[in-house]
């Protein structure tokens, strides 16, 4: 199998998925912890996802991988992924206790192996627990912990673990602790169904999918909270394909105090700029025209800077495009984590009901702290009874239709708690 996308608009042929399972429960205990915007319901949350799915494949054409199922199959199916899949999950429990209680407990999880379907071995992968053995007596007190140990409750951003380009699929690392074994699991996907790797960013690298945007000739690359110089350096030296890259770097929201930001809000370029069509973007122009923008160009060997610095909205408008503003409110509501199927037809959040669950969200942290989230929550409040009054809540503005975009808006009040929306979930790996 192939992956490649040589631009963002181009018709999506196939994307990995992955239904958030058991990890989000525990990824809910703590959702701060977790990188969750906010508590909310698994149960709906997974609906969601089963609708994103189904609307992907029945609406729009694409063919849908999910993760665990495809994992899952290759193993019933081939001893050998299944042995892979056996050991690699032994290896994730820690076993605590006396030397000897270790060495039994040890032994008697390969007894059981056989016993055991491949979900369970998928699963501690998912959730990495530790046990620990009553010393002395074996087959005494057990002990299960898992929190500590960071399941994956962000593994259904299938965008960030890699990114697809013109040249194949480069595996990426993870900036935070919380996520840096995704990428372990999603390379052994792209392993079973044969897609090649065309590199791996490795330490002290870090790269995340959600910062990549393949848009032609050039891409935009952002650099911040979660990738970081060098990961762009590794993921350059594989992805050649671009003959210009614009570095976008990271703005600090200007409603946030610059003592004390709060880089989640714009975490990955994905998070604040998106595309819609050959010829429109989706942004919030406030955090465009901060983020600062540094120009490469494909040299014989590699990238070489072109030493043009300039803003990514005037970066992008100098490429012709027009630009779909957003509201403060509407960046923060996942407005523009919008995911392109074909050129000018756009999956996107239905805003009305994340944005007053953010709101909500946001009066909680603002009462909390009003000197960090004050602003913030009472611009956010504006945006509400202005775009009430006016009665076009996102995606049903004006600006869509002007600019022939024609909108699929998917009911995600509980998914996005999770902190990101429809391009975050999916990896494209096939467009064109
Ligand atoms: N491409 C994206 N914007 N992904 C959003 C990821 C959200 C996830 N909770 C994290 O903090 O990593």
């Amino acid at each position: 199998m192939t992956a490649r996308v040589r631009a963002e608009w181009e018709k999506l042929r196939r994307v990995a998925v992955h239904r958030p399972g058991i990890e989000m429960f525990f990824g809910l205990l703590e959702p701060y912890a977790a990188l969750y915007e906010r508590a909310f319901s698994r149960y709906e949350a997974r609906r969601e996802h089963e609708r994103l799915e189904y609307t992907l494949r029945e609406e729009f054409g694409v063919r849908v991988l999910r993760l665990k199922e495809t994992i899952l199959d290759a193993a019933d199916r081939d001893p050998a992924v299944r042995r892979r899949l056996v050991d690699w999950a032994h290896e994730t429990v820690t076993i605590r206790g006396g030397r000897q209680e270790v060495a039994e407990a040890r032994r008697s999880m390969e007894q059981n192996a056989d016993a055991l379907d491949s979900q369970h071995f998928f699963t501690l992968l998912l959730l990495n627990p530790v046990i620990e053995v009553g010393e002395g007596s074996t087959g005494g007190g057990v002990d299960v912990r898992i929190m500590g140990q960071e399941p994956l409750a962000n593994l259904y951003f299938m965008r960030d673990q890699q990114a697809v380009t013109e040249c194949g699929l480069v595996s990426g690392r993870p900036a935070k602790p919380q996520r840096s074994r995704e990428a372990e699991i999603t390379r052994f996907l792209w392993e079973i169904i044969g897609i090649p790797i065309a590199g791996t960013v490795r330490e002290p690298g870090t790269f995340e999918g959600g910062d990549f945007m393949p848009m032609g000739d050039f891409a935009l690359i952002g650099t911040g909270d979660r990738t970081n110089e060098a990961g762009i350096h590794q993921f350059l030296a594989c992805a050649t394909g671009f003959d210009e890259i614009g570095v976008v770097h990271q703005p600090g929201h200007p409603l946030v105090p610059s003592r004390r930001p709060d880089p989640m809000i714009d975490m990955h370029l994905d998070t604040y700029f998106n595309v819609a069509s050959s010829g429109v973007v989706i942004g919030s122009e406030i955090l465009l025209r901060r983020a600062q923008v540094d120009v490469y160009h494909r040299t014989g060997e590699g990238y070489e800077s072109s030493g043009e610095t300039t803003t990514l909205y005037d970066y992008i408008r100098s490429k012709g495009f027009a630009v779909i503003d957003l509201s403060i409110l509407e960046q923060l509501s996942y407005a523009a984590n919008v995911l392109c199927v074909r050129d000018g037809v756009i999956l996107t959040v239905e805003g009305e009901r994340v944005m007053k669950t953010v709101l909500a969200n946001l009066e909680r942290k603002a009462a909390v702290d009003t000197a960090r989230y004050g602003r913030l929550l009472r611009h956010a409040e504006e945006d509400y009874r202005r775009i009430r009054n006016v009665g076009q809540f996102f995606p049903h503005k004006a600006e869509f239709y002007q600019h022939d975009i024609e909108t699929c808006p998917l009911h995600f009040e509980n998914l996005t708690g999770g902190y990101g929306g429809p391009h975050c979930m999916t990896c494209a790996l096939e467009r064109g």
